[in-house]
């Protein structure tokens, strides 16, 4: 039987490991707090991050590293991406040395503009071949309640994309293969910023037109940053792509289209970060985001007005009509 550690137990990594169980995977979820472990393993309930969601009994829970990951196949890693440094140095030690690294994470790291499988590469020392990323449109409380989902288990190495495949492929969770791992991290980390835009144009008040305006000229600044780095462009059009950057941009559950619509409606930066409990990526990775694009010499200028409204005082009523003033141009995909 495959074995599974989750390494974070938010409400990704719980959802997830939920997955990996109703797929007939041993799973054991590493939380931080003794009383999410405890919630887990007594009530079947993640009552901070997933209240009012059944656990199946045979899902695991425990505070401890070490107890996790012994023995494990498959280490799944479900924290926040800016965090993930600094909790990889930790857990080193413990990673046993064949086991499949998979980054479950959508963002990228502020001041080094790494992208996940990165960070876990230059922390673990792990080659390509054990290092994959699990992403697509996936908002954990739909995909926890085993609504019909899918996603894309992503490895330069096919045969370990299908192994992750086939550990967490369940009756509900329809999961696909790829190698492109830039590609799908990429889709996966850049739509949560054209997210928040979308939430703050949602808060606004605007409809529908500006949302698919937001999320079509999205994907192309996507397709443009993948293309400078090496990624497929047919992963844009699948579901850590186009896929994600809709479900995301479309539901009120995403905690980066809540945290633009909460500006949009007139909250502060400072207020927003307040009343938001949940990681919301977009924000710090936008910065990130930013860093890569310049260096690439690729136009984002959706990230761009993002990253200035969430890192350097830039007003929403700038941002748009910074936007709307762009020079005309041609339409052409990713251009
Ligand atoms: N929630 C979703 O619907 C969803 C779906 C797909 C992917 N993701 C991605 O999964 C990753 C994790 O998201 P999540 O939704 O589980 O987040 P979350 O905020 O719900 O949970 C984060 C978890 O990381 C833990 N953690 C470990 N070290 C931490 C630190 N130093 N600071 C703060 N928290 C720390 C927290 O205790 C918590 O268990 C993100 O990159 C997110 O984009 C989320
Ligand atoms: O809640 P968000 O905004 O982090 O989005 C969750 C998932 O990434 C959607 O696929």
């Amino acid at each position: 039987m495959t074995r599974a550690a989750v390494m974070g137990a938010g409400s990704w990594g719980t959802t997830f490991a939920k997955v990996l169980h109703d797929a007939g995977t041993e799973v054991v979820v590493c939380a931080r707090r003794p009383e999410i472990a405890e919630a887990i393993n007594e009530r079947r309930e993640n009552t901070d991050y997933l209240p009012g969601v059944d656990l199946p009994e045979g899902l695991r829970a425990t505070v401890d590293p070490a107890e996790a990951l012994t023995g494990a196949d498959i280490v799944a890693l479900a924290v926040p991406s800016q965090t993930l440094r600094d909790n990889l140095a930790a857990w080193r030690p413990l990673l046993p040395p064949d086991a499949v690294l998979v980054s479950l994470m959508k963002g990228i790291e502020l001041g080094t503009g790494r992208r996940m499988s990165e960070v876990i590469a230059e922390t673990t020392g792990a080659s390509a071949d054990r290092i994959a990323v699990v992403g697509g449109p996936n908002l954990a409380r739909e995909i926890a309640t085993a609504q019909p989902g899918a996603a894309v288990a992503a490895c330069s190495d096919e045969d370990a994309a299908r192994r992750i495949q086939a550990a967490c492929m369940t009756p509900y969770f329809r999961v696909y293969t790829n190698t492109d791992v830039v590609g799908c991290e990429l889709g996966g980390a850049v739509k949560n910023v054209i997210a928040l835009c979308v939430g703050i144009a949602f808060g606004l008040g605007f409809g529908d037109s500006t949302r698919a305006l937001l999320m079509t000229r999205g994907l192309a600044e996507i397709a443009r940053l993948g293309a400078a780095l090496g990624a497929d462009e047919h992963t844009f059009a699948g579901l850590a792509g186009l896929g994600d950057l809709v479900g995301t941009c479309s539901s009120p559950l995403s905690r980066n289209r809540t945290f633009g619509e909460n500006l949009g409606r007139g909250m502060t930066l400072e207020q927003t970060i307040a009343v938001t409990r949940q990681t919301a990526e977009g924000v710090k990775s936008s910065e990130a985001v930013l860093e890569l694009a310049r260096k690439y010499g690729v136009e984002m200028p959706i990230t761009e007005v993002v990253a200035a409204v969430m890192h350097h005082g830039m007003s929403i009523s700038e941002a748009a009509s910074l936007l709307m003033s762009r020079s005309p141009k041609p339409e052409r995909y990713g251009v």
